[in-house]
Parts: structure tokens; C-alpha cells; sequence
């Protein structure tokens, strides 16, 4: 069976695109997701996303990372999803239904509220998410948000120095995470610029991480460092992270299509 995708990124965080809304497609689970998002044998991509009809939203997104776990949230996949689709939608995800609409080269997404509760995280024991008395190697003292997944937050002096290929994974699956978690890395700029450089859950260093960004800006925000709407420049480029007074986090920025192609199912499955 040939399966058509799309290939899709937000700053170079990419993505495999399986539209199910209006075609039936094969079951979709962890391992055809892992092989499909394997660089050297599949198509290649972060984070594999399906499409899929639903009871409770305009349809239904699903997200898988690169290593076949199945997750809540993936900010720029929604900002692709935007553009893929054309017009503003409210999507469900596991995280919750998130509205996305397109703009001009782009999109923005009202990603919901931010969770700051320990059991919400989740972490494995109660602790004050704002200011957490643990550390690694040289980061310490973080805090973590849950926007849909779960992020641990570290303010450093030079995100560029911090040997996150190393602490990223060591952090990502530290008991302390039970669910496992996203490791952001960040440097106040100013009080309108963050610079974000992050290890994700399932994916290891990416180009930009959209809940990494809102997460990242809201905990800065919680402590009083940026205002309430500031830019967030990753290693893919700029997003703008806002904190309405509403408590829900806006987030806008860029989404490219890259090309559509298809795919023999049979060589995956
Ligand atoms: N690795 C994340 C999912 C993808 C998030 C990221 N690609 C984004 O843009 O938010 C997790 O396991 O929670």
C-alpha cells in the first residue's frame, strides 16, 4: 500500500506529516514510527505526526519522537499542521486541544495553560517547581513547566558552552522525571530576548523545540526575568512566546513545507 506524506519543519525541527483525516491508513504505533523517522533507512524526521479525525476538535493530532514514544505536545509541529491545513482549526492532542491558525509565513498556536504543580510535571516526589533544589554537573537548580509535556528549565550564563549532547540524556531520564522530560538550556539576553538551546525527550538535540520555547518563557516569566511576551532565538531561528493575562501561552512563529512525497507501507510495517 503507497502512503502519501508530507515533509514539514518549524526551524528545522522536522516532521513526517500522515494526513488520516479523510483516508483510512494502516495502524500506526512506536515501531512503525521509529522507522519511519530513522535518518539512515526511513524518511527522516524528529517527530512523526498523524492526522486523524475527532469527537471533541476540528481533528486530532497525534505525535510520536523519533524513538517510537508516543507524546503530548509538539509546538512547531502545530504551527506546520496550521499551514498544512489553512485555516485556524481547534486540534485535540493528548496534552489537550491546542487552536492553531495560520499567519503570514507561519502560524500561531494557543498552546493552553502552563501546569507548574510537581505531580503535574510530573516528578517522582513533591518539590517547589520554581526553584528546584537539584542539580547536574554544573546545572542547577532549575525549574520545570508542563505545557502539554514536561520541561525542565536551566538558566545559564552561556546556553552555547553547556555540553548538552552529554547532560541532555542523562537529565532526560534521571528518576526524578518518571515520564521522562525535555531539557531546555537558556540564556537571558534582555528582558524582551531568551536564547534556548534544548535536549528533547524521544529526539535528542533539535534545531528548535516549540514547547521548549513556551516552557522556557513562561518559567523565566514566573520569576520575574522578561516580560510577558519576549522572543526566543534557537538554533533554527526566532519564535515569540506570549502569557496572556488569560494564563494561556501564545506562541507564533514560522512552518515550512518541504516537499510531499509517498512511501511503500510494507517497507516499514
Ligand atoms: N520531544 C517532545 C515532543 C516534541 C516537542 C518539540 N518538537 C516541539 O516543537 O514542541 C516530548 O517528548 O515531549
Amino acid at each position: 500500500m503507497r502512503v502519501d506524506f508530507t515533509k514539514m519543519h518549524g526551524l528545522g525541527n522536522d516532521f513526517v506529516v500522515l494526513d488520516a483525516r479523510a483516508k483510512d491508513l494502516p495502524q500506526i504505533d512506536g515501531s512503525i514510527a521509529r522507522a519511519l523517522a530513522d535518518r539512515r533507512t526511513g524518511i527522516g524526521c524528529d517527530q512523526l505526526i498523524l492526522l486523524q479525525p475527532s469527537s471533541a476538535a476540528d481533528f486530532r493530532m497525534r505525535i510520536f519522537n523519533q524513538d517510537g514514544s508516543e507524546v503530548e505536545a509538539c509546538g512547531n509541529a502545530s504551527r506546520a499542521v496550521a499551514l498544512l491545513h489553512g485555516a485556524p482549526a481547534d486540534v485535540e492532542t493528548a496534552g489537550g486541544t491546542i487552536r492553531i491558525e495560520p499567519a503570514a509565513g507561519g502560524a500561531s498556536v494557543d498552546m493552553g495553560e502552563p501546569r507548574f504543580e510537581w505531580d503535574a510535571i510530573p516528578l517522582a516526589y513533591g518539590m517547589d517547581t520554581a526553584a528546584m533544589p537539584v542539580g547536574w554537573d554544573g546545572l542547577d537548580h532549575p525549574g520545570a513547566v508542563n505545557v502539554g509535556n514536561p520541561h525542565v528549565v536551566f538558566f545559564v550564563e552561556d546556553c552555547g558552552a553547556v555540553a548538552l549532547d552529554v547532560l541532555g540524556p542523562e537529565i532526560e531520564n534521571d528518576p526524578l522525571f518518571p515520564e521522562r522530560v525535555n531539557v531546555n538550556v537558556a540564556t537571558i539576553e534582555n528582558r524582551g530576548h531568551i536564547r534556548l538551546r534544548v535536549w528533547e525527550r524521544g529526539a535528542g538535540l533539535t534545531q528548535a523545540c516549540g514547547t521548549g520555547a513556551c516552557a522556557t518563557a513562561v518559567h523565566a516569566m514566573r520569576r520575574g526575568l522578561v516580560e510577558r511576551e519576549v522572543t526566543v532565538t534557537l538554533p533554527g531561528g526566532d519564535l515569540t512566546i506570549a502569557w496572556a493575562e488569560d494564563n494561556r501561552i501564545r506562541m507564533t512563529g514560522p512552518a515550512t513545507e518541504a516537499y510531499r512525497g509517498s512511501f511503500e507501507w510494507d517497507d516499514f510495517a
